[in-house]
């Protein structure tokens, strides 16, 4: 009987493949800030930390989830830029100078009663492009927070061909404790790649605490990084080769079953 085993249809479109970046070790920088209700007190602070993390030698640095503003819907509006208006209407952006803006995909709703109630979608317009950043450090796949929840973004990160995700985050007391660690690890090993996390420090006195703990996780599901709760600026190596090196050893890629499941990547077929 013919077999039906076509594990390169696993991906629609098939899976990229990219070039080695110019870098393929280097250091990260995930700084873990306090964040503060004064907006330029928070812009000074995250240039504060890029510049010290640069310093010690990171050539990538990520910063929390919402840095400039504390993590509420009352805040949300107020501490918003328009982006379009330019650097004077946008100083969070200004500092960054040439962003890539990436927004939300899934916006964080979660009721438990009794524990955290949340509703993101109440202020927050969720993001409608998955979004990859080619650089000289590889092809960053960039999640926000809850993004971190849904595997076939990650999967299609990596049919992207994209080496690392990063996901600012600000997890919380209830879910952070059970979910932080595993969901970064699962992404981690479910796509042979590096993930990153950086989630502000925790200010017990806020509405909604976060749990701190940014990450760095390695192709095979090791921690190379961590930190508790307070501020910190983690300094890590990323070693492109352990990718090559763990998709050697376990290759899923070639193993996957495309007769039996697909990814499909529905903006690289539209645009195709
Ligand atoms: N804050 C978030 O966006 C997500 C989160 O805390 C969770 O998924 O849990």
């Amino acid at each position: 009987m013919a077999s039906s085993f076509y594990p390169e249809k696993a991906r629609v479109p098939p899976a990229v493949q990219t070039p080695a970046p110019p870098i393929t070790k280097f250091k990260i920088g995930l700084c873990q800030l306090k964040v503060s209700a004064d907006k330029e007190k928070n812009i000074l602070h995250a240039r504060t930390a890029v510049e010290k993390a640069a310093e010690k030698g990171a050539k990538l640095v990520v910063l929390p989830e919402i840095w400039n503003s504390p993590y509420s819907n009352d805040s949300f509006p107020v501490y918003a830029e328009d982006i379009d208006a330019g650097f004077d209407a946008s100083p969070s952006t200004a500092m960054l100078s040439d962003p890539n803006i990436n927004w939300e995909i899934h916006l964080f709703d979660i009721d438990i009663p009794g524990k955290i109630t949340f509703k993101e979608s109440m202020t927050l317009t969720a993001g409608e492009t998955p979004t990859t950043v080619d650089t000289e450090v590889g092809r960053i796949g960039i999640g926000i927070c809850y993004d971190i929840r849904f595997q076939e973004l990650a999967m299609l990160y990596a049919a992207r061909g994209a080496q690392l995700i990063c996901y600012p985050g600000a997890f919380n007391m209830t879910t952070g404790p059970l979910h932080w660690e595993l969901l970064q690890k699962s992404r981690a090993v479910d796509n042979q790649l590096y993930v990153a996390t950086c989630s502000p420090a925790r200010d017990a006195a806020a509405g909604y605490v976060a749990w701190g703990h940014s990450t760095l996780v390695g192709p095979f599901g090791e921690i190379l990084a961590t930190t508790e709760h307070d501020e910190a600026i983690l300094i890590s190596e990323i070693d492109y080769s352990q990718i090559e090196l763990r998709r050697t050893n376990l290759p899923l890629e070639k193993q996957r079953r495309g007769d039996l499941y697909q990814l499909v990547d529905v903006q690289r077929l539209d645009s195709e």
